[in-house]
């Protein structure tokens, strides 16, 4: 008997000693099936397992030791009658003996092989660490009952540890479905977004910025310098450097990347840069908007035609000519032709309205041959024209003239197997010094073309009294 007590004494010792052994192992640091097997290393324990359940009612479960075994058998385990007879009562049961025959079904190996256990409540339920935990043996324990209170002990400290690892895994969930969330926000958001870090690697590339670029993001990464790639000219590329804010901006900036087949894009960026060094870029690809505002105002300001400016259009080029000149700005006087096709009427009725059109256009281009850069022609009715020359004093409008009557006699309208050669009259004012308004420019513009027409066509005229 006094030799039993010694045992018993010494499993006790022996279990404590274990159990002051493992406490500094309790670390946060560690997961759960580690700890579970360093209980079972430092208990000789051949199972332990922790069966834990959330608010929500998502059940965890960490199995470890020599024997298996499965979250379903667990469940019937616990669900069993004498547990959920008991289930306001017992905070710790222990097993001294066929504690196998309880847990699993008699093909399960742990049937007969599991002796002892020890199954501890973790906490009253909706507790945040809301469970069971078992210790099991395979070998009978004579110091079960001393093993018992070790367990209360240990499932105190474990716990704690227990509790931090649901916070910690109710924060990771809520980080992941916060990162899922911007992560689909960034892969599916109909806007470019792509980031660089301060080695100009790109960290960052969405599935628009691939769409739109053509390019993925190992591809840029290829590159010695990805932003190359886009800019091809290194000036341009200077200036998209410089332009990165380390605020995010109210304003986009208008830039033309070039796309991986060569075309030019219209976008607007955003270009942030972060405190750690890279650079987050946020862009929207403007250039079907962009090509159809250039077609609009095409449309608004060409005559369908001759593809030369409309009245509008023309007059309000003169007007800026104008108003330069009232501002007494270097280089600001200029001359404006009023042309006028002679006899077109007859070419309408002899040749024909298509022909009568072709002669217009043909008129049209041999004219925009001799044009000097920076002029602008306009059609301000049916066969009258308007011709504005900036810096160009009235003989050299002039003989700008006489070079088109010449360039009109050698290169007739060809209408088939004949020729047609067009004839004009304009009137030229030279403007310089204090102009007045666009009006009384083009009634003196008007006055020397009908001058021309009195005196027989085919000749231009200056309006003196403008100047
Ligand atoms: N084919 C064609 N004819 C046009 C167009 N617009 C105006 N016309 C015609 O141009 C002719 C202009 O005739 P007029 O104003 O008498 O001038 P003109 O015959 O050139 O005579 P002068 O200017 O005095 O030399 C008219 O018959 C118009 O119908 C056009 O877009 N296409």
């Amino acid at each position: 008997m006094k030799q039993a007590n010694r045992e018993n004494i010494n499993d006790s010792a022996r279990a404590l000693h274990a159990l002051a052994k493992l406490m500094p192992k309790l670390s946060s640091q560690r997961t759960l099936m580690d700890l579970l097997q360093t209980i079972n290393h430092t208990f000789g324990a051949q199972l332990s397992w922790v069966m834990m359940e959330d608010e929500a009612g998502q059940q965890q479960f960490v199995s470890t030791g020599e024997l298996t075994c499965y979250p379903t058998e667990i469940k019937a385990f616990l669900a069993s009658t004498l547990l959920q007879r008991h289930h306001q009562a017992w905070r710790v049961i222990c097993w001294k003996e066929n504690s196998g025959t309880l847990i699993f079904p008699p093909t399960h190996p742990g049937h007969t092989q599991l002796q002892c256990g020890v199954l501890y409540k973790l906490s009253p339920q909706h507790d945040p660490c809301n469970g069971y935990f078992f210790l099991g043996f395979t070998q009978p324990q004579e110091s079960i009952t001393v093993l018992k209170e070790v367990v209360v002990i240990l499932v105190e400290k474990l716990k704690d540890y227990l509790t931090g690892l649901v916070a910690r895994e109710r924060t990771a969930k809520e980080m992941q479905r916060v990162i899922t969330q911007y992560k689909t926000l960034f892969e599916r958001a109909p806007v470019l977004m792509n980031s660089f870090d301060r080695h100009s690697r790109c960290v960052l590339w969405n599935a628009e910025c691939e769409k739109v670029f053509g390019w993925t993001m190992a591809e840029i990464n290829a590159h010695s310098d990805p932003l190359a790639l886009f800019y091809p000219d290194p000036e341009v590329r200077r200036r998209v450097r410089e332009s990165v804010n380390t605020t995010p901006l109210n304003d986009m900036y208008e830039w033309h990347p070039v796309r991986r087949d060569g075309v030019q894009l219209t976008i607007l960026w955003s270009n942030i840069s972060l405190p750690d060094g890279s650079i987050l870029n946020i862009g929207l690809d403007i250039t079907a908007r962009k090509k159809a505002e250039q077609q609009l105002h095409m449309k608004a300001t060409t005559d369908d035609l001759t593809r030369c400016l409309n009245r509008f259009a023309i007059l309000q080029q003169i007007g800026a000519a104008l108003e330069a000149c009232r501002r007494e700005q270097a280089d600001s006087h200029f001359s404006v032709m009023m042309l006028d096709l002679d006899f077109f009427k007859q070419i309408n009725d002899k040749w024909g309205h298509l022909v009568g059109d072709a002669a217009l256009v043909h008129f049209c281009d041999c004219l925009r041959a001799l044009m000097p850069p920076g002029s602008a022609l306009g059609r301000v009715g049916g066969e009258e024209f308007l011709l504005l020359l900036p810096k160009t004093r009235s003989d050299a409008a002039v003989q700008l003239s006489i070079a088109l009557r010449q360039a009109l006699s050698l290169t007739p309208l060809k209408v088939g197997s004949r020729s047609l050669t067009l004839s004009f009259s304009a009137g030229v004012v030279e403007v310089c010094g204090k102009p007045r308004d666009t009006s009384s420019l083009l009634i003196s513009a008007d006055k020397a073309l009908y001058d021309a027409k009195r005196g027989g066509r085919g000749k231009t005229i200056v309006a003196v009294d403008y100047l």
